[in-house]
C-alpha cells in the first residue's frame, strides 16, 4: 500500500528529496549542496551534472533513511529553483554549458537591446507579466547560443534542448536520451520571458526576437497530471511523476494560499513573496511580476502577483563566506543580538542590481549610514534587517496593486528559524509573522500537486486542513518609529543606483 509521496526539491543551494504521509507530515529527506560557480563579477553558475548526481543520490538517501521503499510511494513531485538554463544536446544528454542561474547578470547588453526594440518594455510585460531583466530564462539562452561556439547552428539544427531545472531532472528521469520527456508546467514557463500569459503557450513573436529556436522549447502541460514514470533505474524506478511547481509557486501551495487575497514569503536565498489573485491576471503598476501561481490538470488557470527579492540568506552567506564574521549561517543571529539596533548603518544588498520592486540592473550594494560607533553585531543586524526592509517595500507593492491589505504573513524557508529576524519583520509590517509546523512549504507544495494527480488527495481542502500554525510574531515598534526607520531604508536604496554602467568586465 503506498502510504506516502515523495518530492525533489532541486533548489539554488541544494538538492532534496522528501517524503510526506497523508497529514502532510514530513517521514523522511536526504539532502546535498551543490557548488556555486562565480566565474566573473555578476556571473552565477551551476554544474547541471552535478545537480543530476544529487538528485539520484537524494532519492535514494531519502528512501533509505525512511526505510521505504518505491512501493511505499503513490507518487512523485518535482520543484526547483526557477529560471535556472540549461541547454543540452538531446542525444548526449551533455550540457553545452553551465547552467546559467537566476540571479545571474550576465544579459545586461541583451536586455538593452530589447528594450530598444517597438514597445520594448510594455510589449513584453502585457504578454508575458514580467519586466525586461537578466533574471529570466530566455535571455540566458540567447546568451548561450550567441557565445558557445557552434551552439546556435546545432540549436537550429534540431540537436539542442532547453529547460529549467525542472525539465532536467524530469527528462533524466524519464530516460534521458531514450525518449526522456521535454516536459515543463506553465509556472515555470511563465518565467522565460516566452510565454504568453493568457494562452500558456510559447510566443513564437517573442522567441523570434531572442533567436532561440521553438525546437529547443519543452511542451507546456498543467502543474497537476500524470506526465510520465520514472524509467532511470534507481530507488523511484516505475514511479509517476504527477506534479511539476516552480518553488516559490510550490510553497504557495503548501501554504495554502488557495484563495484570491492569500499570501505567503518565502526566505531562502532570495525572498519571494506570492499573493494568490485567483483567475484574475492581476497587472503590476508597482514593479511586481504578474505569474501563474498554478494549473491543476484541466481546471482554470490560478495566477499570482510576485516581489521578487535577489538576495537575502545569500547575505547571510556573504557575511560568512566573504567577510568571515561568522562561522555558520545561524551564528548571524547571537552576533545581531549583541547590540539594540544596526547603529544607523543600512545594508542594500544589490549585488544582483536590484529585483522587485525597482528593476535596476545599474544598482550595486552599499552599506551606508557607518560610522566609528558602528561594530560588527550592528552589521550583522543590518543584514537581517535588509530583509525585512526589502519584504515590506514589495508588500507595499502588492497593497497598492491589488488594494489587499494583508492582516498576517505566512512564511517559510531556511530563515526562518531566526527569532530576531521574524520579530523584527514583523515590527517594520505592522502585522503579525506566521510560521507553520511543517516548514518544508516548497517540497511539500510539490507533493500535494502530484498527490492531488493520483488521488493520494482529494481536493484542496485537505491541503487547507493539514495546515497548522506553529509561531506567531506579533508587532511591537511604535508606528511613528517603524516609518522613520523605512524612510531611512528607501534613502539607503536610492545610493545604490546608477553604479554599474554595464561596461564591467
Ligand atoms: N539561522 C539563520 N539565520 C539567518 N539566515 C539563515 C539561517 N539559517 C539559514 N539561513 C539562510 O537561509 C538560506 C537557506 O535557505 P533555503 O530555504 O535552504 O534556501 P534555498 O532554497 O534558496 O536553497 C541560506 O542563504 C542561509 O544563509
Ligand atoms: O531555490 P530558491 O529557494 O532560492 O528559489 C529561487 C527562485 O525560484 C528564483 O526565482
Amino acid at each position: 500500500m503506498a502510504n506516502y509521496v515523495a518530492a525533489i526539491d532541486q533548489g539554488t543551494t541544494s538538492t532534496r528529496c522528501m517524503v510526506f504521509d497523508h497529514s502532510g507530515a514530513v517521514v523522511a529527506v536526504d539532502q546535498r549542496e551543490h557548488e556555486q560557480i562565480f566565474p566573473r563579477a555578476g556571473w552565477v553558475e551551476h554544474d547541471p551534472e552535478e545537480i543530476w548526481r544529487n538528485t539520484r543520490q537524494v532519492c535514494a538517501g531519502a528512501l533509505a533513511n525512511g526505510d521505504l521503499v518505491a512501493s511505499d510511494i503513490a507518487a512523485v513531485g518535482i520543484t526547483n529553483q526557477r529560471e535556472t538554463t540549461v541547454v543540452w544536446d538531446r542525444r548526449t544528454g551533455r550540457p553545452v554549458y553551465n547552467a546559467i542561474v537566476w540571479q545571474d547578470t550576465r544579459t545586461d547588453r541583451i536586455i538593452e537591446e530589447l528594450g530598444r526594440l517597438g514597445g520594448g518594455q510594455e510589449r513584453y510585460r502585457e504578454r508575458t507579466g514580467l519586466p525586461l531583466a537578466t533574471y529570466f530564462s530566455g535571455p540566458k539562452i540567447r546568451w548561450i547560443l550567441d557565445n558557445v561556439e557552434g551552439a546556435r547552428a546545432r540549436a537550429e539544427a534540431g540537436d539542442l534542448l532547453f529547460g529549467n531545472m525542472d525539465t532536467w531532472v524530469l527528462w533524466h528521469l524519464t530516460g534521458g536520451p531514450d525518449g526522456g520527456l521535454h516536459v515543463t508546467d506553465p509556472t515555470n514557463a511563465s518565467r522565460t520571458l516566452m510565454m504568453d500569459l493568457e494562452s500558456l503557450s510559447w510566443n513564437e513573436e517573442i522567441a523570434g526576437e531572442l533567436g532561440v529556436p521553438l525546437s529547443m522549447l519543452p511542451e507546456i502541460r498543467s502543474s497537476s497530471e500524470e506526465y510520465g514514470r520514472i524509467s532511470q533505474r534507481g530507488a523511484l524506478n516505475g514511479l509517476p511523476i504527477a506534479g511539476i511547481l516552480g518553488d516559490q509557486q510550490a510553497a504557495t501551495f503548501g501554504q495554502a494560499c488557495l484563495s484570491p487575497g492569500e499570501a505567503k514569503n518565502t526566505y531562502g536565498t532570495g525572498n519571494f513573496v506570492l499573493l494568490n489573485t485567483g483567475t484574475d491576471k492581476v497587472m503590476s503598476q508597482n514593479g511586481l511580476l504578474t505569474t501563474v501561481c498554478y494549473k491543476l490538470g484541466e481546471r482554470d488557470t490560478v495566477y499570482a502577483l510576485e516581489g521578487s527579492i535577489a538576495v537575502t540568506g545569500s547575505l547571510v552567506q556573504w557575511l560568512r563566506d566573504n567577510l568571515g564574521l561568522i562561522g555558520s549561517a545561524p551564528e548571524v543571529e547571537r552576533l545581531a543580538s549583541t547590540v539594540p539596533d544596526s547603529g544607523g548603518a543600512y545594508f542594500v544588498p544589490a549585488f544582483s542590481g536590484l529585483f522587485a520592486p525597482y528593476w535596476r540592473s545599474d544598482a550595486r550594494g552599499a552599506i551606508v549610514g557607518l560610522t566609528r560607533f558602528v561594530n560588527k553585531g550592528h552589521l550583522a543586524r543590518a543584514v537581517l534587517e535588509a530583509t525585512a526592509f526589502q519584504t515590506r517595500e514589495v508588500i507595499d507593492a502588492m497593497n497598492a496593486d491589488s488594494g489587499v491589505a494583508l492582516k498576517s504573513l505566512k512564511v517559510d524557508g531556511g530563515m526562518v528559524v531566526n527569532e530576531l529576524l521574524m520579530q523584527f519583520q514583523a515590527d517594520i509590517l505592522g502585522v503579525p509573522v506566521i510560521r507553520p509546523k511543517v516548514n518544508e512549504t516548497t517540497a511539500l507544495g510539490a507533493a500535494y500537486a502530484a498527490g492531488l494527480a493520483v488521488g493520494f488527495w482529494d481536493s484542496e481542502d485537505d491541503i487547507r486542513r493539514n495546515w497548522i500554525q506553529d509561531t506567531q510574531w506579533d508587532p511591537s515598534l511604535a508606528e511613528q518609529t517603524r516609518e522613520a526607520r523605512y524612510r531611512e531604508w528607501k534613502k539607503a536604496v536610492t545610493r545604490t543606483f546608477d553604479w554599474a554602467g554595464g561596461d564591467e568586465e
